[in-house]
């Protein structure tokens, strides 16, 4: 693991060394998702040869920043810049396209509902994602009342209610509620302090100090620059999908405020037009070219975002029809050299139909499940 030493000068004016570990180590990250504008487009990007002539928009071209132990990271830009896509990355609920993504500690999302059932009640919620963070029987129902609580009395008369009945705010303040009582070493929090009212967000900016004066890493989108200021010591500002400065917050954030007014002075067909423009633009070939002495790694893309050649789903089927003639041949009790020669006097026309109809329908709901994911986060 990479450490950094850091020159400190405490109250009696002593100086001291800080020795700071590596948390978070981001390397050329990029996002590239598809832009379905018709029902047809969607359709096509469900089927394995279809979404190449899909148009793509890329929303991170190369980001790249280090978060070491103790530091307080402010992520601020305009509407779209890739804030949430990159905090979303951080924390793994969904994949880069390429790039490579260093985390040395447990990450938490604290996000505007994100991670909640919505058909599961505020309780069942708590239950559910205390879990997940990996918390005991014990350990959930000692903190149950707590968790109720903190998130306010509107939550508290709804806790045994589906989540869907909830407002924006009321599951921000659920989801805010169950992960200020967890310990983990690096929180992540999207906006999930805009959407309370006063005495929640008091109580959340005070959390938020408090995991601070513990030496927790934090990362923290927010539109308020007031909000920032209060809790950030650096600041990384991120636009149209790349890092425009980054460095302490006295330094980035008055450059920001300052660009931020004089965008909004410009009518809405401009600004439409700088978003469309900068989020097609871009080639992964262009960004290796811009880094000539940085490895080939960074620039290619992950597998698992790549659709599968057709050899490979070709080579895929193939085994599957394998396998369902192994099977009938044992139960018919035939060779499988003889289910190969004579598929039909093992297996029906219309078990080979049912077959393929299964087999289609796998992969259009893997695929619909990934999509589905990668839209649930981004609500
Ligand atoms: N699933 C998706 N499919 C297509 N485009 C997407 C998807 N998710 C996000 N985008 C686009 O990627 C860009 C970055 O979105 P993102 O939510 O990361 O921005 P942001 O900086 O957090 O914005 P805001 O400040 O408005 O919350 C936007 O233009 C958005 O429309």
């Amino acid at each position: 693991m990479i450490h950094k030493f850091e020159k400190c000068v405490c109250a009696e004016g002593i100086i001291f060394i800080l020795e700071k570990k590596l948390k978070i180590r981001a390397r050329f990250l990029t996002k590239e998702y598809d832009m379905m504008k018709t029902k047809s487009d969607m359709l096509k990007t469900l089927l394995p040869f279809g979404n190449t002539n899909i148009e793509k928009f890329w929303a991170l071209k190369g980001v790249s920043f280090d978060v070491y132990e103790g530091d307080s990271v402010g992520i601020v830009g305009l509407n779209g810049g890739g804030k949430s896509t990159l905090l979303n990355i951080v924390s793994q609920i969904i994949p880069p396209t390429s790039g490579e993504l260093e985390v040395n500690g447990q990450t938490n999302i604290i996000s505007v509902g994100a991670g909640l059932n919505y058909s599961l009640t505020g309780r069942e919620n708590i239950i559910m994602k205390c879990e997940m963070l990996g918390m005991s029987d014990a350990e959930i129902n000692a903190k149950m009342d707590d968790i109720i609580n903190f998130a306010g009395d509107q939550v508290i008369q709804k806790i045994d209610q589906p989540v869907k009945t909830y407002s924006s705010g009321m599951k921000s303040r659920l989801g805010f509620s169950v992960l200020v009582h967890q310990d983990p070493d690096i929180l992540i929090i999207d906006e999930a302090l805009s959407v309370g009212d006063a005495p929640f967000f008091e109580k959340g900016v005070a959390r938020m100090k408090q995991f601070k004066a513990e030496g927790k890493t934090i990362m923290f989108v927010s539109h308020s620059i007031a909000q920032v200021e209060e809790l950030c010591d650096k600041v990384i500002w991120i636009d149209h999908g790349r890092v425009v400065m980054e460095g302490d917050t006295s330094e980035v954030l008055p450059k920001f405020d300052e660009f931020q007014k004089t965008y909004n002075k410009k009518s809405k067909a401009e600004r439409n037009k700088i978003t469309h423009d900068s989020g097609t633009n871009f080639t992964l070939e262009e960004l290796r070219e811009a880094n000539p002495d940085e490895p080939d790694r960074y620039f290619s893309k992950r597998l698992y975002d790549k659709p599968f050649s057709w050899q490979t789903w070709t080579a895929m089927i193939f085994l599957m029809y394998v396998l369902v003639l192994t099977i009938a041949a044992s139960i018919k009790n035939k060779s499988i050299l003889f289910a190969l020669i004579h598929p039909l006097a093992i297996i029906s026309i219309r078990t080979v139909i049912i077959f393929a109809i299964v087999v289609v329908a796998m992969i259009l709901a893997g695929k619909l499940t990934r999509r589905n994911k990668e839209r649930h986060v981004m609500d």
